[in-house]
């Protein structure tokens, strides 16, 4: 299902010279509280959508930046019910899209039904599921459709040509193409193979290529946002908020312009 808020949101971004943007923040890290202050400021600096961590005890695909992050945030006791209601309380102050991930655990446990109403009811546009292969993914694509909600999904970079096809067929908003082998965090260098990658994924992709994993320099913001439609910055941006740099996220946020009018 395409949500329109989102589609609108990429569609702006590139009518703008820009590649699109999406930062990462973990819920109930700092607090459920701070997380309104984090996302005004977010799209205040002209992001295209927000991805909101949930946080979980089994975080497998998860380095230690965003683990830690999680911890912090399940030792406030920050549970996915309670992020769903503070988020459908702030809602009317934002207007950028906001995107859930979470492993399938605490939805399963949340009921999938009730998660698919309850997240379009706190104006949830997308949700990413990295544990949940596309084999098993009709579990929730057809709730998360009944609300309107793109069901964004993942592509890695041993996926082979015939799964590339179908996960790209059928993901809805965005497809998120994984950069690196192994678990999110930041990095220093970009592999030589991502050219090709992205050509690949392009060719049978009908949403934007968005980029994700290792991404946290203005530099890697700009050359990587050259081979697709734009990024997903988790764990730089993570670290600057705790250490209050708000400059060096917003120097983050304006490499994705890469044709300034
Ligand atoms: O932290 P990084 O390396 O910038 O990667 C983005 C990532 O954190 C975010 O999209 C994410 C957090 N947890 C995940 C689990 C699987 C896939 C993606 C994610």
């Amino acid at each position: 299902m395409s949500n329109l808020l989102l589609d609108t949101a990429f569609e702006k971004a590139r009518n703008s010279g820009r590649k699109a943007f999406i930062p990462y923040v973990m819920a109930g890290d700092g607090g459920l509280e701070s997380l309104e202050k984090k996302l005004l400021f977010l799209q205040e600096a002209g992001v295209t959508a927000i991805e909101i961590g949930i946080p979980f005890s089994d975080p497998v695909a998860d380095g230690p930046t965003i683990q830690e992050a999680g911890k912090r945030a399940l030792d406030q006791g920050t549970s996915l019910t309670m992020v769903l209601d503070y988020v459908k309380g702030i809602q009317q102050k934002l207007e950028v899209p906001l995107i859930l991930m979470t492993y399938l655990n605490p939805i399963y446990q949340y009921g999938v039904e009730n998660f698919a109403s309850d997240a379009k009811a706190a104006g949830i546009s997308g949700v990413i599921v990295p544990d949940l292969p596309l084999e098993q993914s009709q579990l929730l694509s057809s709730h998360l459709k009944h609300n309107s909600i793109s069901f964004v999904q993942l592509i890695s970079l041993t996926s082979p040509e015939d799964r590339i096809k179908k996960i790209a067929a059928a993901s809805e908003g965005f497809l998120y193409a994984v950069t690196v082998n192994g678990i999110t965090g930041a990095r220093s260098t970009i592999g030589e193979e991502l050219q090709g990658y992205f050509k690949r994924i392009k060719q049978y992709s009908h949403t934007p290529v968005l980029a994700g994993f290792g991404i946290s320099t203005p530099e890697h913001v700009q050359t990587i946002g050259e081979l697709c439609d734009g990024v997903i910055v988790g764990s730089k941006i993570i670290s600057l908020l705790e250490e209050d740099k708000y400059d060096a996220i917003k120097k983050l946020v304006q490499a994705s312009v890469y044709n300034p009018s």
